[in-house]
């Protein structure tokens, strides 16, 4: 694979996917979307759009609904939410080239895994630093960060540096499950209780017994952790408390998948910590109760 001039597909043209195939295609690669029709629909119409802080850019790129948009590709970008990697990858395997290089974007920690096993080979895991949102098909709201942590494999080191060359600051980790797991503990910390309230994280750390409870389940999920042969970063808990001063006006994609009557990916969240702590005999009341009450709350809510 040659760092130049890319051919790349992204699976998933949501937040994620309208956002670096935006800077990727931008600096010359040649890029794919595949999304819902009424993405396709609109980039065909007007190009992939990034706004942010600074203006509105839009740049031309293919845009598809069909699987077939992966062939050829030298990159796929999975970037579809953790309960439809099985799907995607299902969609996408009869077409994928024997060369493509394919990344998981995607927030938990075993959506590679996962998707490796639907396709029959290896997926590299990339932890995904950034704060996006869609403002309308093909139209993504970019509020901040962008960086990258990559793992390891034959092609990671030139990943790497076209994606920087393209404006994506990103790093090549042996370690990279260790970054996927520091923030699903975030993750496990915020999202229910910031979806169960509707509160933004400075305001619902002011809660009474809030602190409490975050930590309680964040010594859940080290202990799982340890017990799965992860290193979690020793000072994770002042990590996830710092969180409610940087990300003050926040509130967590769960509570906004809540609030717009969507499934959330709590199961690959809190529900995963519970599934594993099972798998290792390890007791988490505090992951289980968070994950049972999100199910709860999409029953009521979920169109
Ligand atoms: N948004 C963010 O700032 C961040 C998100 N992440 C993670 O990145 C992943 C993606 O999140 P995000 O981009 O926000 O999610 P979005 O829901 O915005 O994007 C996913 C898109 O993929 C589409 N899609 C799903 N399955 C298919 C398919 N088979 N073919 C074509 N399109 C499909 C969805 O359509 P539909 O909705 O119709 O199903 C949706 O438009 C998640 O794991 C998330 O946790 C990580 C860091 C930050
Ligand atoms: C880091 C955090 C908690 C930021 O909102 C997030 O990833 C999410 O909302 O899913």
């Amino acid at each position: 694979m040659s760092a130049a001039g890319l051919s790349i597909a992204v699976v998933g043209a949501g937040a994620v996917g309208c956002y670096y195939g935006f800077l990727l295609a931008r600096a010359g690669h040649a890029v794919t979307l595949i999304g819902r029709p009424a993405l396709v629909e609109a980039v065909r119409a007007k190009g992939l759009v990034r706004e942010d802080a600074t203006g509105t850019a839009s740049v031309a790129v293919r845009a598809t609904t069909a699987a077939e948009g992966v062939v050829g590709a030298d990159l796929v970008l999975v970037c579809v939410k953790s309960d439809d990697t099985e799907a995607a990858g299902a969609m996408i395997a009869p077409h994928l080239g024997p060369s493509a290089s394919v990344l998981s974007l995607q927030n938990g920690v075993d959506n590679a895994e996962r998707l490796a096993t639907v396709l029959g080979r290896p997926v590299v895991p990339v932890a995904v630093y950034v704060a996006t949102e869609m403002l309308g098909p093909g139209h993504v709201l970019h509020n901040g960060r962008g960086d990258l942590i990559v793992g390891a494999s034959a092609a990671s080191a030139q990943i790497a540096a076209a994606f920087t060359a393209a404006g994506i600051p990103t790093a090549v980790s042996e370690r990279a499950l260790d970054a996927l797991w520091g923030k699903l503990i975030l993750n496990c910390a915020y999202n229910a209780l910031s979806a169960l309230t509707q509160l933004p994280y400075g305001r619902l750390v002011q809660g009474e017994g809030v602190i409490a409870s975050m930590t309680d389940v964040v010594r859940e999920c080290v202990t799982v952790a340890d017990a799965a042969g992860v290193s979690v970063a020793p000072d994770i808990l002042d990590r996830v408390l710092d969180l409610s001063i940087t990300m003050a006006d926040q509130r967590s994609s769960t509570a906004q998948d809540l609030a717009r009557g969507r499934r959330s990916e709590i199961d690959h969240l809190n529900g995963y910590v519970v599934r594993k702590g099972a798998e290792l005999g390890i007791p988490v009341p505090a992951n289980r109760m968070l994950h049972t009450l999100v199910r709860l709350a999409e029953a009521q809510s979920v169109v």
